[in-house]
């Protein structure tokens, strides 16, 4: 029998003890399948054999009429008695065989994941999708397993290559995460969700339609953005033989929209570098804004351009959270400096807290941090900064770090390597005194900060991506600049040293002609 073709987009579970007061199931189910969802699963932990029944016999008869299928939780017998389209079972509940040999043919079958090896077992008994879960922390169920967060599903979706099992996720998933999900959601070979599923976003909502119409939304246009390979392509590409010199161009004309947009550049950094960076920033053209306060963020993510997230001192990470959250919600970019995170175990955590919970548009590194993201030991890191020989391949590490990350990555070093997971720039410009004075990597976030805040486009109505604007050119452009500033300042007659370079750049900073850039840059595409 050939496979069905199933829309997992936007799954419905359903749980009538969520209902607000008043509000009927069937019409809130019908109001929901008005607003766009694409399949139903019914979940009744509490209903008697009887009541399942009924309840369940009366979804699927509202389902077909909008021809959307229904699915049971847990109970072959109900589905089979309704004639459903198929079943969805937990880890404790009938094996997926013995489902498949109870069930008619071309029936739908489900099961949850919370893990890789689960999702292995799942592909090999035969599943149609797997939900995996929990996502998030949910008040809708008690749950018994560890919570997977958004950077977990991408090693259980790595199980499913090879094969046309699908997959949603489950938990927590409303409006404000579900563009988090989607995005940060995929494993290293680019597979992504095919969905997600959604019980107290739709049920417990006043107007279930307005509810689903809005996760549609979402899905939709995130669907749009993401055509390119991982999403992460942001703009067309010029055709290679060209492309340096465009580049170049587009590098020395972002300089001038720095400094003729003049953006403001919020920046939670850490105390060592804050007066330089914020110096620096004013140097470019930009305006610094130097915030931590977790209460003022949602008024600093409508007025700002884009956020500097620095964990170099760590002090305010509830801060940092609500900012990156509010930023990725006004679609700005939000640039993620990990600076020490391999010098202990608490900014590890602290790292993965925050990338779980808001997506970043750039990830700016040395070899020790980002291998640390990695999970990779080929580079080591001692305090903040990074020793040893780094990245045998530094420009496939960066496009397969893009990849699983899903943002522009930028290793920093004595070469400088750029991907969005697509193309890789390698920069060569710099000089070694930008390595003597403190806080030179901190001062390239912010840089990198106001030049993809200068690159940031309107988003439009519905965003399908966190950010739009070709954020790779930002990058390189900002990291590029620096660096030929940093050669400038270190020729100068009055420069003896560290203490006196440091000034020097500034100003540098504050004087670089496009044109001057321009016959500076040495840069390649890899
Ligand atoms: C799509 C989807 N994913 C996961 C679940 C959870 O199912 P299960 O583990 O059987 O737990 P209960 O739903 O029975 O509490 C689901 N129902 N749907
Ligand atoms: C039914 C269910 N299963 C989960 C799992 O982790 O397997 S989480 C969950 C409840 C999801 O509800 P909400 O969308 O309201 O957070």
């Amino acid at each position: 029998m050939p496979t069905r073709t199933v829309d997992y987009s936007l799954y419905l579970v359903t749980s009538r003890a969520l209902l607000p007061p008043g509000q009927d199931y069937l019409e809130s189910l019908e109001a929901s399948l008005q607003g766009g969802v694409t399949l139903v699963q019914v979940r009744e932990k509490d209903a008697g054999t009887k009541e399942f029944l009924d309840i369940a016999r009366k979804s699927k008869d509202l389902c077909a009429r909008y021809g959307v299928p229904l699915i049971v939780n847990d109970r072959v017998d109900i589905a089979l008695a309704i004639e459903a389209d198929g079943v969805h079972v937990g880890q404790e509940d009938m094996p997926i065989q013995i489902v498949r040999s109870i069930l008619p043919p071309g029936s739908i079958i489900g099961v949850s994941c919370n893990n890789v090896e689960q999702a292995r077992q799942a592909v090999e008994s035969g599943a149609d999708y797997i939900g995996i879960g929990a996502i998030y922390p949910t008040a809708t169920k008690e749950l018994t397993q560890p919570i997977v967060t958004v950077r977990g599903v991408g090693a259980i979706l790595s199980q499913l290559d090879g094969s046309n099992v699908k997959a949603v996720a489950i938990g927590g998933i409303n409006s404000t995460t579900v563009l988090r999900v989607l995005h940060g959601a995929v494993s290293t070979s680019c597979r992504a969700l095919d969905g997600v599923a959604v019980v107290s976003d739709i049920v417990a909502s006043d107007r279930p339609e307005e509810a689903a119409g809005r996760l549609m939304q979402v899905l939709r246009a995130f669907r749009e953005g993401t055509s390119s390979r991982c999403g992460l392509a942001l703009e067309n590409r010029p055709p290679t033989d060209t492309r340096k010199t465009l580049l170049i161009d587009q590098i020395a004309s972002l300089l001038e929209t720095v400094r003729s947009r003049k953006p403001l550049v919020h920046q939670i950094t850490n105390v060592v570098a804050a007066t330089q960076s914020a110096n620096v920033t004013l140097a470019w053209g930009a305006s610094p804004i130097m915030a931590t306060a977790p209460e003022e963020m949602p008024d600093l993510a409508n007025v700002c351009d884009s956020l500097l997230v620095n964990i170099g001192t760590l002090r305010q990470t509830e801060g940092m959270l609500i900012a990156g959250r509010r930023y990725n919600a006004t679609y700005k970019p939000v640039v993620f400096d990990p600076v020490g995170v391999g010098a202990s175990q608490y900014r590890k955590g602290v790292m993965n807290d925050l990338l779980n919970a808001w997506a970043p548009t750039v990830i700016k590194g040395n070899a020790g941090e980002l291998a640390v993201l990695a999970g990779s030991d080929e580079a080591k890191s001692r305090g903040v900064d990074s020793f040893g020989a780094g990245f045998k391949d530094p420009a496939s590490f960066v496009r397969s770090l893009a990849r699983k990350e899903r943002c522009v990555i930028a290793l920093t070093g004595p070469k400088d390597y750029v991907s969005d997971g697509d193309v890789v720039v390698e920069l060569s410009n710099g000089h070694p005194l930008l390595g003597e004075i403190t806080g030179s990597g901190c001062i390239g976030g912010s840089s990198i900060a106001a030049f993809c805040a200068a690159a940031s486009t309107d988003p439009g109505p519905v965003p399908g991506r966190p950010v739009c604007g070709d954020m790779l050119l930002a990058t390189v452009a900002a990291i590029t600049s620096l660096n030929v500033a940093g050669e400038l300042a270190a020729a100068r007659a009055d420069v003896a040293g560290p203490g006196s370079f440091l000034p020097a750049l500034i100003d540098e900073i504050s004087l670089l002609r496009p044109d001057v850039l321009k016959s500076r840059l040495r840069l390649d595409f890899i």
